[in-house]
């Protein structure tokens, strides 16, 4: 399936509720393994672009993220880009979810290095959100050892009571009338 933005797809404008440039973007959700504060997250870190609707993001590359001897895992990298594209769509849109993520791996990445990324939405046509973004070495305008576009999908809360568990609910600040109207419905 092609996740190719049609031609003539608007520009996506910023939600007036996003943070504002240069402002520290929060984890999508405290229990993500791409931003949250949890062990074996990745700990990515995102901030508002310039111009208020790209997105910015740190990974610093740790020995638990190896794959090769020394080198980056790719999966680890496309964790970390699937993460940042994630945070992109908050610019412009509610949640939503990754239904394909495309990733070329350019350059191995060493450990010990850092990783910085680039992220902004190109569309939105209906629920789709068409996002790209690139993952440059030890500094911003640094070598690009990863790019990535993806297709987002918009969900509405419906989407984690169904599929999710209940009790997971709580973190994100579900009432219990909902976490249980969710048990009720499994
Ligand atoms: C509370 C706050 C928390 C906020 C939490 C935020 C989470 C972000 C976390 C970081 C990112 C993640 O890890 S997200 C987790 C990983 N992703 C997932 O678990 C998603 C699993 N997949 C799904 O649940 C589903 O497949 C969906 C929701 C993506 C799509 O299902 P659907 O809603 O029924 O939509 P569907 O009819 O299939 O497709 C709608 C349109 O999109 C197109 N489409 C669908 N999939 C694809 C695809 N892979 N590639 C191309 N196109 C596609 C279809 O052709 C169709 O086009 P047309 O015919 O209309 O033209």
């Amino acid at each position: 399936m092609s996740i190719e933005p049609p031609a003539d797809a608007a520009a996506p404008q910023r939600n007036p509720k996003a943070p504002p440039p240069g402002e520290r973007t929060t984890s999508h959700y405290e229990g993500c393994r791409g931003c949250g504060d949890v062990p074996g997250s990745l700990r990515v870190r995102s901030w508002v672009g310039d111009d208020g609707v790209s997105v910015i993001s740190r990974f610093d590359v740790l020995e638990e993220h190896q794959g090769a001897p020394g080198l980056l895992h790719g999966g680890m990298l496309m964790t970390a880009l699937d993460d940042a594209l994630g945070t992109a769509y908050t610019q412009v849109t509610r949640s939503a979810v990754t239904a394909r993520l495309e990733t070329d791996f350019r350059r191995p990445v060493p450990v010990g290095s850092t990783l910085w990324l680039r992220s902004r939405v190109d569309a939105l046509v209906g629920r789709k959100i068409y996002v790209s973004g690139e993952a440059h070495l030890g500094e911003l305008d640094g070598e690009v050892a990863g790019t990535a576009r993806a297709l987002f999908l918009e969900v509405g809360v419906e989407h984690f009571l169904r599929h999710g568990r209940p009790e997971d609910l709580e973190a994100l600040g579900a009432s219990r009338e909902v976490i249980e109207a969710a048990r009720t419905a499994r």
